[in-house]
């Protein structure tokens, strides 16, 4: 019996299964995997002190040939991610339209894992490049594993999922250079969206701020694919799902992107990890957007196509329930990098549609995970295996951990009097929905799949001033980087269906002709599109504090006290390691100093100032601070001894900076600009 690592505290279903897998060797003598005790794990086995090593060597054998086999085929998209576990409560039941077990009553928990990743890098690739992201659910539920696969934005870049694969090839790194590296701005990237209008859609929400996630913890996320929720009865409806974060939904800025890439490359999983272990826990609540079948055709755009969103102010996502990530994991490798989502993997009550993505999908997956975990059997690893049992008369294969001990493994015997048995659909059996099908065999694209403009549109329409602005920089930015004219030229032409002024600007900046024609005539705009429309809170947010020797004891003492209260994390910053002392005696202890974090790592800074051996250098880094933070639009809270650092003329027009001085409510004021997050109108 192996021996449980982990804390006994809460533990759902999931984690006491894999509590039976999770060893801890500390302590323990070393053996070979046979389990002979090892004498000496340092010198190869010679003959004579200075001989040639022996063949009998199986322990060095053993240890090398374990060695270089223990990495496996990256994931082909995906290949950066990270993850955690948790639990969804269902809030209300779902009854009236599914019949899926973890929705059917409030309260009802149901153990979870999940992992968030890019897409386009490998790996090793910084965590903050600009790309869509993706997050795949397993849930363990009473009735097998329901996984459910979603991406940061209401759509995908394809129609199709015969496409999936040219515009992965396109957006991956170039195969004569192999390069570049989790980033989409080369060549054959915008070459396959200029020839591929369905591209484009996604394509600008990649380019906006959505693009560029401030956290795991704050992103959205969207089945994209329509599915179908049955119920009892065997009445079906549409559906497709979206969890919100509780945080809201905030982002990086791409100059933030790009200098966080090379100085924490592990950005966005050591933010989930840390607020896990700080106990803040994420929180993302399910909403489900729901449409009758008698309205399959109701809306402009196909609601079977993956490039068009459905608008949540004509289909509202009822919310429906919550996931709370609670647990880190314990070996990246063996619940990370193993894990195995499948949009197959369903239960009884949710069905798949025609959407001709997630047809596509269906096969994708297992086929994927058969190549990258080499055996068909890796259903049983611990984290891909469901809590309840699974019977059938699958057999054999690379690492089979199970003793099936039956006489039979075929179906319809009398030697086992025909079992396992198939489970009749009113029992629990899974029937798939019987949707009427009809027409000739073809590959023809539905007529609304040829709107390529609309939704597009519409989206740049529902963005605020500075989201068009930051689209606009990552499309120069981007387009930029293209070394072909002609592609270029392409973008900038195909960009103008969107918008005329916005095409026109990126045409300059990348240096081809402006586009001639005009935008489609949309001026339909959502608020549900665009950032500005999600909440803002300064819990869990991250402000430096920097801070010398002498410092105001009593002022930093309410402040700290004040941003605990509202679960604000705070990060001591100073000179050097070890301690400061207030002037009151106040001591704090130093988590980092001005080189081992930065001003881009965090959400907001609290200018404390103070004296330290090289006061120049203590000075100019505090001044360093404070520019990146003020060029970013993050707020700055003031010290009273601290203003000496800011330089302006007038102290009242910087919009986001609060002053300690003659302010008795500082705290609190500190932490409304920190939840403001961003001074949009400074200067
Ligand atoms: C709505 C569209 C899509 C969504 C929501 C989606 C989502 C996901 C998610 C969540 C993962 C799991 C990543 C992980 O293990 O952490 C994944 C992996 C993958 N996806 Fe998709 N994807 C979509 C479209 C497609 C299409 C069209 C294809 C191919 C036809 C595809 C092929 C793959 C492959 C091969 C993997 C890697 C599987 C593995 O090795 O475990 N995806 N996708």
């Amino acid at each position: 019996m192996s021996e449980n690592t982990s804390s006994n505290h809460n533990k759902n279903r999931k984690q006491q299964q894999l509590d039976e897998f999770r060893v801890r060797n500390a302590g323990k003598p070393m053996t070979t995997n046979a389990s002979r005790k090892i004498s000496d794990d340092e010198r190869i086995l010679t003959a004579g002190k200075r001989g040639p090593g022996l063949m009998e060597d199986v322990h060095f054998f053993e240890k090398i040939t374990s060695f270089v086999r223990e990495e496996i085929p990256e994931r082909k998209v995906h290949a950066r991610g990270y993850g955690a576990h948790g639990e969804f409560e269902c809030y209300k039941s779902m009854k009236q339209f599914t019949k899926a077990g973890f929705l059917q009553e409030a309260g009802k928990k149901t153990p979870l894992f999940v992992r968030f990743s890019t897409v386009q890098g490998s790996k090793g690739s910084k965590d903050t490049a600009r790309d869509l992201r993706c997050l795949g659910i397993k849930f363990y539920t009473d009735e097998g594993n329901y996984d459910m696969t979603l991406i940061s934005f209401p759509v995908l870049i394809n129609q199709d999922a015969m496409k999936f694969l040219d515009v992965i090839h396109a957006y991956q790194p170039e195969p004569r250079t192999g390069m570049p590296q989790a980033s989409g701005a080369h060549d054959t990237f915008w070459d396959y969206v200029a020839n591929n209008p369905e591209a484009l859609h996604m394509t600008l929400w990649v380019m906006s701020d959505w693009g560029l996630i401030r956290s795991y913890r704050m992103m959205p996320s969207f089945s994209v694919n329509t599915y179908l929720f049955v119920n009892e009865e065997g009445v079906a409806t549409f559906v497709r799902f979206i969890w919100k974060p509780v945080l809201g939904s905030h982002s990086l800025l791409m100059d933030e992107a790009q200098k966080i890439g090379g100085i924490d490359p592990d950005f966005h999983r050591r933010d989930l990890r840390e607020a896990i272990n700080m106990g803040a826990y994420p929180e993302y609540e399910l909403g489900v957007q729901m449409i009758p079948m008698e309205d399959e055709h109701k809306y402009d755009f196909d609601i079977l196509d993956s490039t068009k969103f459905w608008p949540e102010e004509l289909i509202p996502a009822e919310i429906v329930g919550k996931m709370t990530l609670n647990r880190n994991v314990d070996n990246e490798f063996a619940e990370l990098e193993q894990a195995a989502f499948n949009p197959a993997n369903i239960v009884p009550g949710i069905d798949f549609s025609n959407d001709p993505v997630l047809q596509g999908r269906l096969l994708a997956y297992r086929s994927a995970q058969y190549h990258r975990l080499g055996s068909k059997n890796y259903d049983q690893l611990p984290i891909n295996r469901p809590l309840c049992p699974f019977h059938n008369n699958q057999r054999k294969g690379y690492m089979q951990y199970r003793i099936d001990v039956d006489e039979t493994s075929y179906h319809r015997n009398s030697l086992t009097n025909n079992t396992p048995y198939t489970t009749p659909p009113k029992e629990g059996g899974y029937k798939h929905y019987p949707t009427k099908v009809e027409g000739h065999v073809t590959r023809e694209v539905p007529e609304k799949f040829y709107d390529y403009f609309t939704q597009p549109r519409i989206f740049w329409n529902s963005l605020t001033s500075i989201e068009k602005q930051h689209m606009i920089e990552a499309l120069s930015y981007q387009i930029g980087s293209c070394e072909s004219e002609s592609v270029r030229q392409q973008n900038v032409d195909l960009l103008v269906n969107v918008d005329k002024e916005m095409a026109t600007i990126v045409a300059d900046n990348v240096g081809v002709n402006r586009p001639t024609g005009d935008h489609v005539p949309v001026s339909t705009s959502y608020p549900s599109l665009s950032q500005a429309s999600t909440p803002k809170y300064a819990y869990s947010l991250k402000v430096g504090v920097l801070v010398g020797d002498g410092f105001n004891g009593n002022e930093v003492t309410n402040t700290l006290n004040t941003l605990k209260k509202y679960g604000v994390f705070v990060v001591i910053v100073g000179a050097t390691l070890g301690t400061v002392t207030g002037d009151d005696g106040t001591e704090l202890k130093v988590d980092e100093t001005f080189i081992t974090t930065s001003p881009y790592l965090l959400d907001s800074i609290y200018v404390v100032g103070g004296s330290a051996k090289n006061m120049e250098r203590f000075n100019s880094d505090i001044m360093n601070y404070i520019n990146v933070a003020y060029k970013h639009y993050k707020p700055i809270g003031v010290g009273s001894n601290g203003h000496s650092y800011i330089h302006a003329t007038d102290r009242n027009n910087l919009s986001g900076v609060v002053f300690a001085k003659d302010n008795p409510n500082f705290g609190e004021d500190f932490v409304a600009a920190i939840g403001h997050m961003r001074f949009w109108d400074r200067k």
